[in-house]
């Protein structure tokens, strides 16, 4: 049984895997780390080893559990080559969410969303290349971005807007944030249609939810991708060595 967690810039989210089978997943906050990771060890005593991906400021030596600890790094064994020109600078999640792809939906072109603190493109062709991507400003840095650096726009929390044309300060921050990044991901998704006609696309992410029904190009919704790709990782490093 295996405890996956992965460390974000906003939040960590955990699963707990018996083989392919999510037992139990949820998110906490990052400073609530040792007493939400001891809760779940005593729920789940059969838990034998803990696989880690962190983009965040944890370290190796934040996760001393008394299990095997696998933390994810640059150095381990990935299903892809990889093209990205800093390798070494490539975040660990891009990374874990690329050999998801590749092993889940294998011999195709994919290209996955990942919708956290920043929203995330990541393009796997089908010769099993990562090619890279993009790194976009998420919804809440978004929304916490206008408030900081203007004199007079409130913090508001993410919300449906109510039409395309904001009729109110509100509603005129709510289409720029949302209608913003819907625009910004088809528009995306566009743009690697005129260069790879065929691919799928997965997308994940603490807004996910939020965004699948909002965009005009079909996608795979799994907001627990990152989750369940550390997990086929974790099994793909154990099987491959
Ligand atoms: N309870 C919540 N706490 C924080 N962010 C949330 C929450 N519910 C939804 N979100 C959204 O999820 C995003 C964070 O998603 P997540 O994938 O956890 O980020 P990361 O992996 O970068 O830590 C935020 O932009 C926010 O809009
Ligand atoms: C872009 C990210 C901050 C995304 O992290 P997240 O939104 O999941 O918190 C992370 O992938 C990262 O730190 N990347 C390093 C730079 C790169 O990928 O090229
Ligand atoms: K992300």
């Amino acid at each position: 049984m295996l405890l996956a967690i992965d460390v974000g810039n906003t939040r960590i989210k955990y699963a707990v895997f018996e083989r392919n089978t999510v037992l139990e997943a949820a998110f906490f906050d990052k400073d609530a780390l040792v007493p939400a990771v001891e809760k779940i060890l005593k729920a789940h005593d059969g838990i034998t080893d803990i696989v880690v991906a962190s983009v965040g400021s944890l370290g190796r030596d934040a996760f001393g559990f008394g299990k095997k600890l696998h933390f994810v790094t640059h150095e381990d064994r990935f299903p892809f080559v990889n093209k990205y020109a800093t390798p070494a600078t490539l975040g660990i999640d891009r990374m874990v969410l690329a050999a998801g792809a590749v092993l889940r939906f294998p011999g195709q072109n994919r290209l996955v969303i990942d919708a956290g603190t920043a929203i995330t493109y990541d393009f796997v062709n089908d010769r099993n290349e990562y090619l890279g991507g993009a790194i976009a400003p998420g919804i809440r840095l978004r929304y916490t971005a206008l408030n900081n650096y203007t004199a007079k726009l409130p913090l508001l929390e993410r919300t449906a807007p109510q039409d395309l044309i904001g009729n109110s300060t509100a509603e005129s921050i709510h289409s720029g944030v949302v209608n913003g990044v819907v625009c910004e991901m088809d528009g995306f998704i566009d743009r690697y249609r005129e260069r790879h006609p065929n691919f799928i696309i997965i997308l994940t992410g603490g807004d996910a939810d939020f965004l699948a029904s909002r965009l005009k190009n079909t996608i795979f919704a799994h907001s627990n991708f990152l989750l369940e790709s550390l997990n086929q990782t974790f099994q793909y490093q154990i099987t491959n060595g």
